[in-house]
This record gives C-alpha cells, sequence and structure tokens, in this order.
C-alpha cells in the first residue's frame, strides 16, 4: 500500500503497520563480528560463543561455616576433641583429619580429607588444643562439595547472552580472563533543522535547544551502542548530503531526526532519495509517522526519525533499539512487555497504533499504569516521568478506566 499525498509532487511513501516496520528496520543487519573483551568491560555486551567453566566450582570440598571440620560419627554432646590442625582460608596444604579428633576450620577453607562435616563453633566452647562438643551434625553439614556448582567443561554462558554483574562474577570465578563478544555497534545521531540551537545559547524567537541528539545519544548508549557522532545541521540539503556522507563512512548505523515528513524543506527526506537506497514509510502510528528506512551509499544503514522529540523517542524505543540489541548480538531483542491497568480512560485515533508515555505505580503489587504528558508529540515536559509505553491497538479508540493494557516497559535490565 502506498501513500501520494495529493497535489503535491511529493514522494509515495509505504505505508505500514508498526510491526511491519520494525521487522523492515531489523532485516537491515545482522549481529555485527565478534571481538575479544576483558571481563572487567564484558557488562552490556552480547556473548559471541558459548563460554564453559574452566574449572569446578567449588574448586574443591569446602567448608561453608566457621567451627571444627569432624568425623560425624565423632560427635555426642559431651566429649572433647583433640584439634589436630588449624585450617584457615587460603591454606593450600593438603590436610589430613587424624582419626578421633577435629581441625579448626574456617568459612572458604578446604575440608581436611577424613572428615564429612563441619561442626559449627556455636556448638562447642571454641577451644584451640581441645575442643567441646556441644552439639551434634549430620554428615555432610556445611560441607560444599567439590564441583556441587559447576563442573569443569560446563556451559555457564550462552552466545547471544547479555552480560550483567551476575555473568561477569560468573566468568571470573569459573577462570576466564577475556571472552568474545560481539562488537558495539558504532552509532551516529545526525539532527537537522535550522530552528535548533544548542543547549546553553540564547534562544531567538523560532529557535529551540537541539535535545533530541543529546536523547538519542543518551538512549543509544544504554542500549549497549558507541555513539561516535551527535551532529545537528541546518535545513540545508548539500549539508545534509555532505554530513551523512561523513557519518555513513565512520558508523554501522546512522539515525537521524527531522526533515522526514512532508514539509518543503524537509531535507532528509530528499537527501536519502538523492544519494540513499531508501524508502519513505507512513507508519500507521501515533507518534512515529514519519520515517525512513534505508542504507546510504557504502551500505550503511540508516534510519530516519520524525523531529518531533516525542515522536523520536519512541521511534527510538520500537525501532532503533531493537535493531542495536540485534547488532549488538544480544539474542532477545526488544523490551520486556507485560499488562497493566489503566488508570485513566484513553482516546486513540482509529487505524493509527498509539504508544502514550505512562509511569508505572507498583504501590498495590499489580502495575497501574498512569498516562503522563498527554498524546502530544512535542509534550517534552514529562518524558522522564516515563517508565512505560501502553500500547493501544491500532482498533481500539476508548478504553476506560480500569482496563487492562500490554505496556512496554522501558526500564533498564541486565541480560
Ligand atoms: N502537512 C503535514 N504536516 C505534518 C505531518 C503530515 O502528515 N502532514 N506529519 C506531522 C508529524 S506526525 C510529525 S511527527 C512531524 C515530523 O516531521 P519531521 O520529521 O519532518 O520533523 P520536523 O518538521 O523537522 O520537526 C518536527 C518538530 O520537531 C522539532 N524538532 C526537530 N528536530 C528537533 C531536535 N533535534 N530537537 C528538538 N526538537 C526538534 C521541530 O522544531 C518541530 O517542532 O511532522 C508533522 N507535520
Ligand atoms: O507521528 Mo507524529 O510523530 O504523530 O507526531
Amino acid at each position: 500500500m502506498v501513500d501520494a499525498p495529493a497535489g503535491a509532487a511529493l514522494p509515495v511513501r509505504t505505508v505500514r503497520s508498526l510491526d511491519e516496520h520494525a521487522a523492515a528496520v531489523l532485516a537491515l543487519s545482522g549481529p555485527l563480528p565478534a571481538v575479544s573483551v576483558a571481563i572487567g568491560d564484558a557488562r552490556g555486551r552480547a556473548l559471541a560463543s558459548d563460554v564453559t567453566a574452566a574449572v569446578d566450582l567449588p574448586p574443591w570440598d569446602s567448608s561453608a561455616m566457621d567451627g571444627y571440620a569432624v568425623r560425624a560419627a565423632d560427635l555426642r554432646p559431651g566429649v572433647v576433641l583433640a584439634v589436630a590442625d588449624d585450617v584457615p582460608a587460603g591454606d593450600t596444604r593438603t590436610v589430613e583429619l587424624p582419626a578421633g579428633s577435629a581441625v579448626r576450620i574456617m568459612t572458604g577453607a578446604p575440608v581436611p580429607s577424613g572428615a564429612d562435616a563441619v561442626l559449627p563453633v556455636e556448638l562447642t566452647d571454641g577451644g584451640t588444643s581441645r575442643v567441646r562438643v556441644d552439639g551434634g551434625v549430620a554428615a555432610g553439614a556445611h560441607v560444599r562439595r567439590r564441583g556441587e556448582d559447576v563442573r569443569v567443561g560446563d556451559v555457564v554462558l550462552r552466545a547471544g547472552d547479555v552480560m550483567g554483574a551476575g555473568a561477569v562474577g560468573l566468568l571470573a570465578a569459573t577462570g576466564h580472563v577475556r571472552v568474545e563478544v560481539h562488537a558495539r555497534p558504532r552509532v551516529a545521531v545526525l539532527s537537522t533543522g535550522s530552528e535548533l540551537v544548542s543547549p546553553g545559547e540564547p534562544l531567538r524567537h523560532g529557535q529551540i535547544h537541539e535535545s533530541n541528539g543529546p536523547q538519542l545519544a543518551a538512549a543509544a548508549a544504554a542500549a549497549g551502542a558507541d555513539v561516535v557522532a551527535v551532529v545537528a545541521v541546518r535545513d540545508d540539503l548539500t549539508a545534509v548530503r555532505a554530513v551523512l556522507a561523513d557519518l555513513a563512512a565512520r558508523a554501522d548505523l546512522v539515525v537521524t531526526t527531522g526533515g522526514v515528513s512532508v514539509g518543503a524543506y524537509d531535507v532528509v527526506r530528499d537527501a536519502l532519495l538523492a544519494d540513499g537506497d531508501a524508502e519513505l514509510v507512513h507508519v500507521r502510528m501515533q507518534p512515529g509517522k514519519p520515517q525512513a528506512v534505508g542504507v546510504l551509499p557504502g551500505g550503511t544503514p540508516v534510519l530516519a526519525l520524525p523531529g518531533n522529540p516525542v515522536s523520536s523517542f519512541v521511534s527510538f524505543e520500537v525501532f532503533v533499539r531493537p535493531l542495536l540489541r540485534r547488532m549488538l548480538g544480544a539474542r532477545g531483542v526488544h523490551r520486556r512487555t507485560f499488562t497493566a491497568t489503566l488508570a485513566t480512560g484513553l482516546r486513540s485515533p482509529a487505524g493509527r497504533r498509539q504508544l502514550l508515555r505512562a509511569r508505572l505505580d507498583w504501590s498495590t503489587g499489580a502495575p497501574v499504569a498512569e498516562l503522563v504528558g498527554g498524546p502530544g508529540s512535542h509534550l517534552l515536559g514529562a518524558l522522564a516521568r516515563a517508565d512505560a509505553l501502553v500500547d493501544v491497538p491500532e482498533d481500539v479508540t476508548d478504553l476506560a478506566a480500569g482496563s487492562p493494557v500490554a505496556v512496554i516497559d522501558l526500564r533498564e535490565h541486565d541480560a
């Protein structure tokens, strides 16, 4: 289906649903090539290959308590055992437990051979040469067996896992110094508009501060990208073409905002049609209707988002972020979604899937979505408060307070 604006000599647009456009965007790239990184730099990266354990965890039978390594059968209340040795954590000797005695041991120290349990110090008089037993424990008590957690050769992390703090700890514990991950996508952000001035500069009538660039750069970095450029240019076709060519040469993905609609000075649209292999799209969504997708000369993918700040924010979430996650090599590229209860009623345009900013209230235990900021795509004031997007299907025009709604969770999660 195409959308040809009446009267004007404007280029035709492909009309698509949000899901159709998201699929077209995801087709732009697969995961980037593998690189090796130190485990200290692995957080937020996706593994390019499975990781196997290089050691057992625990690597040897280990005490879970401060106390005495014993044979459980020797324990009777009131019995006194000779303390044959003292094994602190870090003791690398191979110690043996003589018959009828105890070895003082600390948490994390290797259990002497011959011992089958650790008697916590609280169940004794704490003696250092002789120890009085005040209670008993069963065989196996407080002993962490070699390999009970992880065995050498076990696959502990899989290709496509995005590593959080837990994964980094596991890599270190299982003996890894470096891991193979996918390269971070290098992203260049281009804002267009002659009305844009840098934050901090005084505003003349007709001017606004450039906010999409910093906003998208922050979102891309949070998604795991390496933001290599954040540039703003005037609505000048020659300048936009030159900047796009420069950015294409240094990035794996170029993201633009503004100038993609039907205006007389919508220069991104014109630059992409002049130089790129790109498609102008009318997406049946609100906000985010005008989009373009394609490749720049040299093959660098380009996504052109609408200029309204909320439109670019939402478009990033549903189009750019999944592509970045795919390039990063993540197995799951989409945000978590779940059902929440709508706090207030809403209306939505027929034939456009609406994504409304919301704040989730968890105070009752189940999520309640409170809309923030209104439907206008210029309403930045409440954007920082939004931690979810309420997802209203194309054919739904009215929802009453208390209705169940699908929400996209915007909060960051590891993995
Ligand atoms: N006649 C029509 N006009 C418009 C239509 C339409 O279908 N017919 N669609 C509207 C919709 S929906 C959107 S969304 C916008 C998108 O247009 P552009 O992508 O060409 O964006 P601009 O016109 O350049 O800017 C829109 C708006 O956003 C502000 N802006 C742009 N860049 C930035 C930035 N980097 N930082 C902050 N704010 C920015 C800009 O000043 C405008 O106010 O088109 C509608 N029009
Ligand atoms: O699609 Mo525009 O993004 O509705 O405001």
